[in-house]
């Protein structure tokens, strides 16, 4: 179970600081929900470790993370400006997220191949990120998360601005990740990506 205890946080001058509480199961999903300036971003930040919270815990399988680097942490997470590196190809942007030293075995590679084929981008290996629309860069980014195969997947915003088809696709990916366990927490406006996806809804 991931356990978020009494979250504290404030940004400097800020006057009433967040506390944000709540749990999550494995295989399931909640929705961070409020209007644009809540601060969803900012629980997505405490959670994956670049920022400290003032008191509280966060806790998974038990166990306090609030002494773990961001890397050491359970998460793998796609925030909104997708963190993809410009020189290097879409293939390459992904293998980094298996192994940063990009040690890749066969199996990798073909988890690689048929994991841009599952999201609509077949073939779209050797290109560079600025050769992609943005709806295309987001699925990478998506499928580089997905391929980490961590416990927990942390979106903030992951459909947004995709067309209806991708947005199709991506949403099966998710089902399908939650039902092999893995535990999603979604920042969402859109109430039907909250309404197919999640199980429970926290609102800020
Ligand atoms: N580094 C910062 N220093 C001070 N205030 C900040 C900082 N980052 C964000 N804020 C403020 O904290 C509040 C919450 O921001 P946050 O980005 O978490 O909101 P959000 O719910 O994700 O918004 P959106 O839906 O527009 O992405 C906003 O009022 C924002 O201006």
């Amino acid at each position: 179970m991931l356990e978020v205890r009494n979250l504290v946080f404030s940004y400097p001058d800020q006057e009433s600081p967040w506390n944000f509480h709540f749990t999550v199961e494995p295989g399931q999903c909640i929705a961070i929900h409020g209007a644009s300036g809540s601060g969803k971003s900012t629980l997505m930040n405490l959670l994956a470790g670049f920022l400290e919270p003032q008191s509280g815990d966060i806790l998974w399988q038990d166990e306090s993370l609030r002494q773990q680097a961001p890397w050491q942490r359970p998460f793998t997470s796609v925030f909104q400006e997708h963190n993809l590196f410009e020189h290097l190809n879409v293939e390459t942007n992904i293998g980094l997220g298996i192994h940063p030293g990009l040690k890749l075995t066969p199996e990798n590679q073909q988890a690689i191949e048929q994991g841009l084929d599952s999201v609509g981008l077949e073939g779209f290996g050797k290109r560079l990120p600025g050769d992609l629309s943005g709806g295309q860069r987001q699925r990478v980014a998506l499928l580089r998360a997905l391929l980490r195969k961590k416990p927990i997947l942390l979106l903030d915003e992951p459909l947004t601005g995709l067309d209806s088809e991708a947005r199709d696709l991506l949403r099966q990916l998710l089902l399908d990740e939650k039902a092999r366990g893995t535990l999603i927490v979604l920042a969402s406006h859109d109430k039907e990506d909250r309404q197919l996806l999640a199980d429970s809804v926290h609102r800020l």
